[in-house]
């Protein structure tokens, strides 16, 4: 239904995102997650036509909406949108907001807009607000009447950029409830959002934008219980790292424990697990560094889930082979102790370099 390919878009020399390639068949629900700034409602608004992309092409139907011979406003009439600030037209009361867009654009007569109105109101159960004004509306129902007033142009595909995020948490659940509605229904929906339960509970596709482009696709299982790259683990599990290379010239142990305590008194780390990282610096790292005799760095990667259930560190050596890391060079007592402080060691090789993984 909708072909996004290679999309690209940039502001000046500010890359928002390239590359972008996604499917969106009819009946999908496809949730776009990511953090803050990383392009999703950009992406949204490149897919109606109200953002030119830099590059790329957006497909709805057989149609290139990139091409500029297309009709926008056609489309756009079958392509709904609804906004984070709902954008209500503040001197018509809920009816007239509803019936206008259909009347306008569509020619409908009068009294045809009025009824269909009427029936979208009730579904997204509020006609008896037909006749208030929206300033006499709550948050939530200011954005039930903007997806009612979407729906009576007979969408094809509604994309909802963060319909949630300006409203009070009392109000997310109505307005939530009418999309999910919506989806149960089989309207192909696209939603930008930061409700990751909604989006995990309703969508059949999840998208994961990061890096300036698309980072990881799945369904919500794969998304949400086993995502495959690093930064969706870290997105969905709300990890906090703290990293840093270290090298013969940095490696300070009073000033690499400095920075580490004030992390782990942010993130709730026991004295024992500090003692351990000192520990770990010490008979491992430092020895690492010191039989380097280059100027090559380790990589020490402290994880944390903010909920502090699990703790672990990730030390990476591209020069070692996945045994060098853990015996040969270093002292076989250091990494005893190492062993019996921690929950868990084990090392593996992961793209071209060895990594010790502990578990405090
Ligand atoms: N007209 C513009 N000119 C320059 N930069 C822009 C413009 N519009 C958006 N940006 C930048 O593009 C980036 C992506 O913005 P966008 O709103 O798409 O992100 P987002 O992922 O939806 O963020 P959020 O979740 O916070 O809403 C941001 O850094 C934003 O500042």
């Amino acid at each position: 239904m909708i072909s996004i390919r290679n999309l690209s878009k940039r502001y000046q020399n500010l890359i928002i995102f390239q590359n972008v390639n996604l499917e969106i068949d009819r009946g999908d629900a496809v949730a776009i997650i990511g953090p803050s700034g990383c392009g999703k409602s950009t992406l949204l608004r490149c897919i109606n036509g109200l953002e030119r992309p830099t590059e790329g092409e957006v497909w709805f139907d057989g149609m290139n909406l990139t091409n500029s011979k297309a009709s926008l406003e056609k489309i756009r009439s079958r392509m709904g949108m609804v906004y984070q600030s709902f954008n209500l037209f503040s001197h018509l009361n809920v009816l007239e907001n509803v019936m206008m867009a259909p009347m306008v654009v569509n020619h409908i007569p009068k009294q045809k807009a009025a009824q269909e109105a009427l029936e979208y109101l009730k579904l997204v159960g509020l006609q008896n607000r037909s006749f208030h004004m929206p300033n006499q509306l709550s948050g939530g129902q200011k954005q039930r009447i903007a997806i009612a007033r979407c729906l009576a142009m007979h969408p094809d595909v509604i994309l909802f950029d963060e319909p949630t995020s300006a409203l009070d948490p009392t109000m997310v659940d109505e307005v939530l409830g009418v999309i999910q509605r919506l989806i149960r229904e089989k309207m192909t929906c696209v939603i930008v959002t930061h409700e990751m339960e909604f989006a995990r509970k309703v969508s059949n596709k999840v998208v994961y934008m990061d890096e300036m482009g698309i980072y990881e696709t799945g369904t919500p299982d794969q998304i949400f219980l086993s995502p495959c790259r690093e930064k969706t683990q870290a997105f969905i599990h709300k990890l906090h790292v703290f990293e840093k290379n270290i090298n013969e010239y940095n490696a300070d142990i009073y000033s690499f424990m400095s920075e580490v305590r004030s992390y782990c008194s942010q993130y709730g780390f026991t004295s024992k697990q500090l003692n351990t990282i000192n520990l770990i610096y010490e008979e491992l790292i430092f020895p690492l560094i010191k039989n380097r005799g280059s100027q090559k760095e380790i990589n020490f990667k402290l994880r944390s889930t903010s909920a502090g259930e699990k703790m672990e560190i990730f030390i990476a050596d591209e020069n070692a082979s996945e045994d060098i890391l853990l015996s040969s060079n270093i002292d076989e007592f250091g990494v005893k102790i190492i062993r019996a402080s921690a929950r868990k060691v084990s090392s593996t090789f992961i793209e071209n370099k060895a990594v010790v993984h502990i578990e405090l």
